[in-house]
Parts: structure tokens; sequence; C-alpha cells
């Protein structure tokens, strides 16, 4: 901040993510696969607030808060002290309490954890008053924590390249409504799909070309034609996430049958998304899949929304960067509203 005066607290909230494609390379040496892939940040939220406090904490609340660990592996807690440490000599930084009220899916393939990460990082740079931070860094902080972290400050739609880490804005207008179900007690590791990937891969014998963005869906996107996108959706983990929790494959059916355009497992699952045309189609179909689906959690969402964003300020100073819509896709980096 350029005031001077710190903020006794910043709220920041963040979407979750799903991949509309996913296209995923050969094992890497680093052991991560190089991918391509098209991020979608849709209306499903965390919210993160940071206040000065005596030690280091963290707090979870909401639905899925029971499976969040508040020790020292929280992945907001491991982002708010990494930018600690490279805030530059003479910024002082306090520890912080760190509450998150945790709506995206836990180990559900939507990014939970590096949304709060992505969170954390744009709440504290604020709380601390590190305006020389610039977005540059953060993201260099974001990726060397997790490959899915630096889209979480982007938002929006967007290329990911890389191990996903390299983040290029889509041009996309319009909006895609979405109906995302999360099956009762069902997580994946996301390690553990790409093992699987790696593994049918090997099984088939199939040569994995390097992965590219798929051209059709790239195309779809910019006429934002909802059933041309439905057609276009493609996911390389979706068979090993179906093969370690096969129940995805009757989820995926049930939504197809219930009258949705496309569907797909979000990233490394198990989350499935189904795209629908209208709110009218996303109410028809939650309630179909709440009757007749298998046993879930249902939520319908709209995409894309930005990233990370700053909400409040509780007794802050004036904000230092423009005002913007929190609810269009904005520019690298938070904005204060
Ligand atoms: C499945 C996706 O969500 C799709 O966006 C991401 O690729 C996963 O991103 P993430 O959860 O941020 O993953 P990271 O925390 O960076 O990596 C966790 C583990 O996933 C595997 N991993 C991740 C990214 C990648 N490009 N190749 C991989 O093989 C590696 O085993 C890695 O050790
Ligand atoms: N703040 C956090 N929120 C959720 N999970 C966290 C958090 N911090 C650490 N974790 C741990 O990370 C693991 C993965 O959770 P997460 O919700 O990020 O999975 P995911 O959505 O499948 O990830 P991705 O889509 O990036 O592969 C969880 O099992 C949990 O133990």
């Amino acid at each position: 901040m350029t005031t001077g005066t710190q903020a006794h607290s910043v709220t920041v909230r963040v979407p979750g993510k799903i991949n509309l494609g996913l296209s995923v390379g050969p094992l890497r040496e680093d052991g991560y696969h190089e991918l391509s892939t098209i991020y979608h940040a849709v209306s499903l939220y965390d919210t993160v607030t940071v206040q000065p406090a005596e030690r280091w904490s963290v707090h979870v609340t909401g639905p899925w808060g029971e499976r969040v660990p508040t020790d020292e592996s929280n992945l907001a807690l491991v982002a708010a002290k990494t930018l600690a440490k490279r805030r530059g000599r003479r910024a002082k930084v306090d520890p912080v309490r760190i509450d998150i009220d945790k709506h995206i899916p836990v180990a559900g393939g939507m990014a939970g954890g590096s949304a709060d990460a992505a969170a954390a990082l744009v709440a504290c740079r604020e709380l601390w008053g590190l305006d020389h931070v610039e977005n540059d860094l953060l993201e260099l902080v974001a990726a060397s924590l997790g490959s899915d972290i630096p889209f979480l400050l982007h938002g929006g739609t967007a290329i990911g390249s890389g191990r996903g880490e390299q983040v290029t804005p889509v041009l996309a207008r319009g909006e895609l409504h979405w109906v995302l179900w999360a099956g009762e007690g069902l997580s994946l590791s996301t390690p553990e799909v790409y093992a699987e990937c790696d593994r049918l891969r090997e099984e088939a014998g199939v040569e994995v070309p390097a992965p590219e963005p798929s051209g059709a869906l790239m195309a779809a996107l910019r006429r934002m034609d909802t059933d041309e996108v439905a057609d276009a959706l493609c996911n390389d983990l979706q068979e090993a996430a179906v093969s370690l929790q096969p129940s995805l494959a009757e989820a995926l059916a049930a939504g197809l049958d219930l009258g949705a355009r496309g569907a797909l497992v979000s990233g490394s699952g198990p989350t499935v998304a189904f795209l629908v045309g209208s709110q009218t189609e996303a109410i028809d179909l939650s309630v179909g899949l709440a009757a007749n689906g298998p046993t879930g959690d249902i939520v319908r969402a709209v995409g894309p929304v930005p990233g990370a964003q700053i909400v409040h300020h509780r007794s802050g100073p004036e904000p230092t960067r423009p005002r913007t819509d929190p609810d269009r896709p904005g520019p690298l980096g938070p904005v204060v509203g």
C-alpha cells in the first residue's frame, strides 16, 4: 500500500476451475507431464481472509471445511509463508491468521487448494503493503507452489502450457452454464491419476505425442456456441480417473441422459462438469440429477469469472488500484473492490 497504513484484514474471493480441454504429453524428467490445457474459472468460490496475528494459523469453515488440513501442509499457509520469505529485506511482515470459507470440493479436480494459495498470495500482498511485489514475482511464487496456482491469479478462460504454470488468456465472449457434480465420499489424488494415465498408455503401447490445444475447442470458444463447445470438450485424464473411480462413468452417463449438452471429468477428477445451454437448463438438470442421478453435491455455476480478487478491506486505507466489475474477467492481478 502506498499510504503506509496497514489494513486490519483483507478478504479475497477465488473461483475453482475446470479444464475445458486437457492434452497430456509425455512424462518429463522432473516428474511432471508437459501439457496443453484450456483452463476455465467458474463461479464456485472459496473466500480467504487474512489478518495480523501473534502466530501463523489457518481455520477452515464451510461445506468442505472438515476435509482441509489446518496444519503446516495447508496450501494457503504455505503460500503466505513463502511470500513472507520473498518479500524483500526492508518490508516487515507479521504472521497472519488465515480463515478459509471452503466451497470448492476438496481433492475434486477443481484446484481448490491451489485457489486458496492464490487467494492467500493476493490477500497477504495487500495486507503487508507489498506494492513492490509485482505480478511477475507473484506468479513466480505461485508457480513454485503448484502448476494450477498461476491460473487462479488470472481466472477467465486461458491456455495453460509447460506443466500448466504458463498462462495465456483466451479471448472468449459470452458465458457458459455448468452443473457440477461432486460424488459423495469420492476423491482422487492428482499424482495417482497422472500415474494411472501413464500406466494405461503403456498398457495400450501408444506413442505419446506432444500436447496441443484443441483447434476445435478454440474455434468453438471464439463463437461461444454451446453445442460446439460441448462436442469439443476433451480430457486426457478422464479415462484414468474413471479407471480409478468407475462410478464416474455412471455419473457422466446420467447427466447426458438428463439433458446435459456435454460432460467431462474436471481435471484429475472426480468432480464432473456438465455443460448446459442456459440457467433454466441448469436448474432442470440439477433437479433431475438430485432426483434420479447418483448421490452427490450438485452446484450450478457460470464461467468464465475472474481469478483471485480482493472483495473486502476492514479498517484499511483507500484502494490503490482501480475498481472494476468483479463479475467480469479482469486483467492479471488483484482488483480492489
Ligand atoms: C490436473 C490439473 O489440475 C489440470 O489443470 C493439474 O495438472 C494439476 O495441477 P496441481 O494440482 O497444481 O499439481 P502440482 O501440485 O503442480 O503437482 C502435483 C503432482 O501432479 C502431477 N503432475 C502435475 C502437473 C503436471 N503437469 N504433470 C504432472 O504429472 C505430478 O505427479 C505432481 O507431483
Ligand atoms: N487450502 C486447501 N484446500 C484444499 N485442500 C488442501 C488445502 N491445503 C492443502 N490441501 C490438501 O491438498 C489435497 C488436494 O486438494 P485440492 O482440493 O487442491 O485437490 P484438487 O482440486 O484435486 O487439485 P487439482 O485440481 O489442483 O489437481 C487435499 O487432499 C488436501 O489434503
